[in-house]
């Protein structure tokens, strides 16, 4: 039996066979070049290098945060001068010079000018700011995803600057399937936070309270109009006030698996490894349907003692069991088998 930890750990991806990755890379995964992550910008100074209809692009995403925001060129398209007008930007019409620079978080240059940039990097090197070169991803110590955009909700899509056009269009797909109700179900649950950790002390309890509100709010449009007053009905309902039980039990699914991927998994059973504790599986079963697992989830690889590539049916009753006695613990179990 191997024990590992979900989803990102090599083990798994080494534990699987080749047949069933269906175009992931195992052993020969990418690497990934750009690290992802959120910059805190509120109050800070960031730069953007020239006039045009990129810059534009880049300042307005810009004053989606609460940076401080200073253009440098010597002319404006329409857009970026309607942002200086409004005092929603800083507008630098003198040619550049490095101390421009001085302070500043971040650089985009979208100016368009091979000697500029060359001079801009040095001058960001030296004041360790990280600098982006809208056209030119070879200089750049930062890109910009694809955005969907559910404030405080954002889910940004990155080819690792290979394709932005195909990070376009995978955001737009997502756009007409992810509910807009996404930011009201972040922002609800900003405001109930600390009302919950009261209410349920106990990290598994909270974090099945949270898993299931959000499922059900994400699932029931009714619901993701949701208020404070609904979030704290749904927290009595689980945890009834003065209750002794901290972690109700937990649910257990065993399963037969057609699907050789995610996508072609039935909706029960990917719902089930969504919110599961403990996940124990035969080999084979595929590496991006045991990533649908939380990532604190643990992934238990099974040996296959039986004919048909599962265990064998006394295997079968201990693993029954086992589950069994996870479950009165409160852990959701479950367990995958191949079809
Ligand atoms: C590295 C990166 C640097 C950066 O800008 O941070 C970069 C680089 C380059 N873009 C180029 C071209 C185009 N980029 C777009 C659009 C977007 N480009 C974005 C990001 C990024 N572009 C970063 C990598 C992101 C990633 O993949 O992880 C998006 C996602 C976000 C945004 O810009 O805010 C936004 C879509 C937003 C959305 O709609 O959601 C379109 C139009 C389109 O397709 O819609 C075209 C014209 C079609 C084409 O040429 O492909 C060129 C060639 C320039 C040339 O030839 O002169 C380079 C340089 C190169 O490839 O070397
Ligand atoms: N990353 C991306 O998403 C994309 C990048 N691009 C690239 O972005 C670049 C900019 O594109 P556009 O905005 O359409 O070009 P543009 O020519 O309209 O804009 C360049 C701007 O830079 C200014 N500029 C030129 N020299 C300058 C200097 N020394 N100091 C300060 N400002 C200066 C110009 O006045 C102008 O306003 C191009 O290289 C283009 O290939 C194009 C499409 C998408």
């Amino acid at each position: 039996m191997t024990h590992y930890r979900a989803p990102q750990n090599k083990q798994q991806y080494k534990t699987a066979k080749p047949e069933n990755l269906y175009g992931l890379e195992t052993e020969n995964r990418e690497t990934f070049p750009f690290f992802p992550a959120f910059v805190h910008v509120t109050g800070k100074k960031v730069v953007v290098l020239g006039g045009g209809e990129v810059a534009a692009g880049k300042l307005r995403l810009l004053l989606r945060s609460q940076a401080d925001i200073t253009v440098i060129a010597p002319e404006l398209c329409t857009d970026i001068a309607t942002m200086v007008d409004t005092g929603a930007i800083r507008w630098e019409p003198a040619p550049f010079v490095d101390t421009m620079l001085n302070g500043a978080v971040m650089i985009f240059d979208a100016a368009d000018d091979m000697q500029l940039t060359r001079r801009v990097k040095v001058a960001a090197k030296r004041r360790n700011i990280l600098l982006n070169v809208v056209d030119k991803t070879e200089h750049c110590d930062f890109i910009v995803p694809a955005i969907l955009d559910r404030a405080p909700v954002m889910i940004t899509i990155s080819t690792g600057g290979c394709a932005p056009a195909l990070a376009r269009i995978i955001r737009q797909r997502l756009e007409t399937t992810l509910p807009a109700s996404m930011s009201q179900l972040a922002k609800l649950a900003r405001s109930a936070r600390r009302r919950v950790a009261a209410h349920l002390p106990d990290n598994v309890a909270r974090q099945r309270f949270w898993t299931h509100f959000f499922q059900n709010g994400l699932q029931d449009t009714h619901l993701s109009q949701s208020t404070p007053q609904d979030l704290d009905a749904a927290l009595t309902r689980f945890v009834p006030e003065g209750s002794s039980a901290t972690v109700p039990g937990g649910q257990i699914l065993h399963a037969d698996v057609a699907a050789d991927n995610a996508f072609d998994l039935a909706h029960g059973i990917a719902r089930a490894i969504e919110t599961s504790d403990i996940i124990f599986h035969m080999p084979g079963i595929a590496p991006d349907i045991l990533g649908l697992a939380r990532r604190d989830a643990t992934v238990i690889e099974l040996e296959s003692t039986g004919d048909d590539g599962n265990i064998d049916n006394d295997a079968r009753e201990r693993l029954k069991h086992q589950a069994a006695f996870f479950a009165r613990q409160g852990s959701n179990i479950t367990c995958l088998y191949r079809n």
